[in-house]
């Protein structure tokens, strides 16, 4: 058997409020490393608050969140536990919406989102680029002080997975899930086996149906385990972000955080067996 315990949350993240994002991503950490896990996946764009609107553009939002990151690679926050943290990243002259995954003091990988929400309350488009580049990887070059304290200059950037000895994971950025071509198929055909999807998701009456629908149909034909990850509560907008953060295996849900909670961190971890991923009966 191939255990392997995975661990998500929900997030009660403020738009520009760096401080109590970060207690509340660190808390989420701690809480994980305490029950085991060995992943933990974190809301879309969590460090800097998904709502930010037009402070998106501003140099000093990013600049900020690099600052976060930093931190939290330097303390021991990573160590023997893979983390995605969402935050916005500018490569050459764009802004991409990203899950910057990191282990062991290292980022391993960032991946930026590649179909963007656009419709209902969503704007993203605003603020950043979609990642179309789906052929290959690219070199990112960290900036200079991130580089200087985490002795690492250079990251791959774009679509990809991330091989280790017993298994795959990839990340599938909220929106993603719900587009025409969901690139968790190819990543499942590709070998992953784990999904982490960071999401930012309002609530809207009847919503949380058509995410859990999409969870399931993403896992229970070719197998899976599907992390999802979402912000509870407002964050200074006018939106209530609904949690319900979830990890799906194989098309059954085997851990969910609430809906309406007040708490700031909320935690759904599983331990799965991942052989039961690969040995999923083909209908
Ligand atoms: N942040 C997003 O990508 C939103 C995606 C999707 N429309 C949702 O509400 O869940």
């Amino acid at each position: 058997m191939r255990l392997l315990k995975v661990a998500t949350c929900n997030l009660n993240q403020w738009a520009m409020d760096f401080d109590c994002n970060m207690k509340n991503i660190k808390e989420s950490i701690s809480r994980a490393k305490e029950a085991g896990a060995v992943i933990r996946l974190g809301p879309e764009l969590e460090i800097t608050g998904y709502g930010c609107e037009d402070h998106f553009l501003e140099l000093d939002t990013v600049n900020h969140a690099w600052d976060c990151l930093k931190e939290l690679l330097l303390g021991d926050w990573t160590n023997g536990i893979l983390c995605s943290f969402g935050m916005p990243v500018i490569k050459g002259s764009e802004r991409y919406n990203c899950q910057v995954l990191c282990l062991d003091r290292k980022i391993l990988m960032i991946r930026p989102k590649m179909w963007l929400a656009n419709d209902g309350n969503y704007r993203e488009l605003r603020w950043f680029t979609a990642w179309k580049q789906k052929e290959h990887l690219e070199d990112f070059l960290l900036p200079i002080d991130i580089s200087e304290a985490l002795s690492q200059t250079v990251v791959p950037f774009g679509y990809g997975y991330i091989q280790f000895l017993d298994t795959a994971v990839a990340a599938e950025v909220c929106e993603e899930l719900f587009s025409p071509m969901p690139p968790h198929a190819e990543l499942s055909l590709n070998g992953v086996e784990v999904f982490m999807n960071a999401s930012g998701s309002h609530h809207q009456l009847r919503k949380l149906d058509l995410r859990l629908r999409a969870f399931i149909g993403a896992t229970h034909t070719r197998g899976g385990v599907y992390m999802y990850s979402n912000h509870q509560g407002c964050d200074g907008g006018r939106l209530y972000y609904d949690g319900c953060s979830c990890i799906v295996v194989n098309g059954d849900v085997v851990a969910q955080g609430s809906q309406f909670s007040l708490k700031d961190v909320e935690m759904a971890v599983a331990q799965v067996d991942l052989d039961a991923v690969c040995s999923i009966p083909v209908y």
